[in-house]
Formats: structure tokens, C-alpha cells, sequence
């Protein structure tokens, strides 16, 4: 297909979703409906099968959503076709209740993004910076305008720092100064795309912090990233993306919780542990030097019998437990695949 021919199917097909909507009335926000919601949303970049593939994501008001996938997994593509910034190849997208890419002039001044980097100047300094974007934005006041520049860096913990020029910042610095630009403004949604990519732990834990501080507000926040543990420090509710399809998505505790879990037993008899445990039917066993692991047994089997069997057969149990599922077991689990956190 030329470009021209994508572009006219792109548009007949926004045309099409428009007139769905106007059909049904749909784009009218109600408060509980959810901020994101996609149906079937799918792109085909030309050739080669789909960076996403058929997606239903719902994102609840008031949530920390983290988007989880390994890289290549459909994730800064959904968040581009949530932005309105490329359409979707079929499939549509509803942010705040109204349709995208179609609604984006009213949606996006609604909703605070930091894609692939912040747009920065390098030769201005940080508050510069920031009153260049303020001043792009038509509805902002410019009486206020150095009140709401002043506010947004102290927020962010630059106000110290507004006076470099943004080139010296350090990469975490310019995260935060991105940050502060889609904090110009009030914003009902904030979308954050691997906001954390590239930062020293110390940066990670700020922008982490800044993340809880504004959901606690009642923004919701949509992050995306490759970080498992990221996910379970920060976020409510979690999808998570493989080879773009969505796996799983819900509360984070409900998905590690959904993971079995392993039973752990440390002592200085770990042959005779694991026989044992293998004679009550235990699998997936493990030693690791004095530590033993192995599923979780089903609920059926009362644990104090499997540790009363253990110290009945001469075992010297310094620790016994099961140790509760993380999101990466329950999606080692739902894939079958180890989730490459490298990267
Ligand atoms: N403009 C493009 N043209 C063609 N293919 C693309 C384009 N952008 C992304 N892709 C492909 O689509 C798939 C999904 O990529 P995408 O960037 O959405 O994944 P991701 O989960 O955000 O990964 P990463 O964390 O590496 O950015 C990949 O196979 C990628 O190579």
C-alpha cells in the first residue's frame, strides 16, 4: 500500500468510529467510568504480524496502572495510539470517555504525557524550559504564569536547579523537568512511558515517590515499563504485554497472588527435606546449599503435617513457609517464558 492509500484507510476508518459514536452516543464521560478502554485495538505496522494485537485494557479512575512487557512488546505503540499520535489499524480507543485519535483536541490538554524523553532546549535553563511551554499553551494565563513555572519545579525538586541550562542536566534531572512540563497544568491522567529508563536508583526512588504523591492527589497515573519490581513498588493494577497481546491484567495483589508461590525450608539436612517432601508429592523441588524450595502443595495439604513429617524423619527445620507469588512467577507462569528483565 503507498502511504496516500494507508492515510485514506486510515481516515475512513476514523470516520467510521466517529459516526459508531455519534451512533451510540458513547463518548459522554460518566465519574466511575474507567480513564482507558480499549476494544480490540490493534497495530500493524507494514508488513510482519502485529506490534499489538487485538487489546482490551481497562484502566480505572484513580489507579496506578503499570503496563508491563519485556521490550518489543507492543507498549510505547499502545500508548502512541492512546495519544492519538498514530492510528489504530482496527480496533478503537476511548481515554477519559472519549474516542482517540478523534477526540485528541479535547482529550490530550486533559492529560499530562512524557513519551521517549521530554522535548527539552538544552541551550535554556530548566525554568525557561518550562515557560516556553506554558506559553504554548493557549489556555494558560500569563499573569500566572511564573506562579505556576515556580510550583511545577518545586514539585519536582528542581527549583534549586532552574537557573542550568537544561544541556548539564543529568538524565534524571530531565526526566523530572518533562515531568514538570505535563504538570503545568491540573491533569486528570498522567501517561508515563518507561519513566524510570536510564535512572541511578536514586533518581528511580524520586520519580517513584513523585508517581505515589500525585495518584494520592487523584490523578491516575499510566506507566509503562519493563521493571517488574518497579510494578509492584508503585502500582494498583498492572497489564502485562507479551509479543503484543495482553496476558493478564488487575489489581497488582491479585496477580502475584495468582502465582502458586514456592514452599521454602532451609536446614543443614536438605537430602533428607527433599525426599521427604517428594514422598508427600511435592514438585518443582530445588536445593540451593542449605535451602530447599518447591511448589507451593495445594491447599488440600495442611502444612504443620508436611513440616511435622520433616521433623519426624530427622530433619532440623531452621525455617519452613510459603513464600508468596511475585508478578514475575505469575507471568513466567502465564507464558511459559522467563520475563528478560534486561534491557
Ligand atoms: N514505526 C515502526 N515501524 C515498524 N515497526 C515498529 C515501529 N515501531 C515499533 N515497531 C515494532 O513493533 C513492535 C512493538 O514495539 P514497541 O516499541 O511498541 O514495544 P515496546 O514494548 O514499547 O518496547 P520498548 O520497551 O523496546 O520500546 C516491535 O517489534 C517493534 O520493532
Amino acid at each position: 500500500m503507498t502511504d496516500t492509500a494507508a492515510e485514506a484507510g486510515d481516515a475512513a476508518a476514523r470516520d467510521a468510529r466517529a459516526r459508531a459514536v455519534r451512533a451510540t452516543g458513547a463518548g459522554v464521560a460518566s465519574p466511575a467510568a474507567p480513564v482507558i478502554r480499549t476494544r480490540g485495538l490493534t497495530k500493524r505496522y507494514r508488513g510482519g504480524r502485529p506490534a499489538v494485537d487485538g487489546l482490551d485494557l481497562t484502566v480505572p479512575a484513580g489507579s496506578v496502572f503499570g503496563f508491563l512487557g519485556p521490550n518489543g512488546s507492543g507498549k510505547t505503540t499502545t500508548i502512541r495510539m492512546l495519544m492519538g499520535l498514530i492510528d489504530p489499524t482496527s480496533g478503537t480507543a476511548e481515554v477519559l470517555g472519549r474516542p482517540m485519535p478523534e477526540a485528541a483536541r479535547t482529550v490530550l490538554p486533559e492529560v499530562g504525557a512524557l513519551i521517549e524523553g521530554p522535548a527539552l532546549y538544552g541551550f535554556l535553563n530548566g525554568r525557561d524550559n518550562l515557560l516556553r511551554y506554558d506559553r504554548a499553551d493557549p489556555t494558560a494565563d500569563p499573569r500566572t504564569r511564573r506562579a505556576r513555572v515556580d510550583e511545577a519545579l518545586a514539585r519536582v525538586g528542581l527549583a534549586a536547579a532552574s537557573g542550568k541550562k537544561a544541556k548539564q542536566y543529568s538524565l534524571g534531572m530531565k526526566q523530572r523537568l518533562g515531568l514538570a512540563a505535563a504538570l503545568l497544568r491540573p491533569r486528570r491522567l498522567l501517561v508515563l512511558d518507561e519513566p524510570t529508563n536510564g535512572l541511578d536508583p536514586q533518581g528511580m526512588r524520586e520519580i517513584r515517590l513523585l508517581v505515589r504523591e500525585l495518584a494520592a492527589e487523584g490523578t491516575t497515573v499510566f506507566l509503562s515499563s519493563h521493571l517488574l519490581d518497579e510494578i509492584e513498588q508503585v502500582c494498583t493494577h498492572a497489564a502485562v504485554m507479551a509479543r503484543g497481546r495482553l496476558i493478564v491484567q488487575g489489581p497488582v495483589a491479585d496477580l502475584a497472588a495468582s502465582a502458586r508461590g514456592r514452599l521454602a525450608v532451609t536446614t543443614p539436612d536438605p537430602g533428607d527435606a527433599a525426599r521427604i517432601l517428594k514422598e508427600h508429592g511435592l514438585t518443582g523441588l530445588s536445593t540451593d546449599g542449605d535451602r530447599l524450595t518447591a511448589d507451593a502443595p495445594p491447599a488440600a495439604v495442611d502444612l504443620a503435617d508436611l513440616n511435622a513429617a520433616l521433623v519426624g524423619g530427622g530433619v532440623r527445620v531452621r525455617f519452613f513457609g510459603v513464600e508468596r507469588g511475585s508478578l514475575e512467577d505469575a507471568f513466567v507462569a502465564l507464558t511459559g517464558e522467563g520475563f528478560d528483565v534486561a534491557g
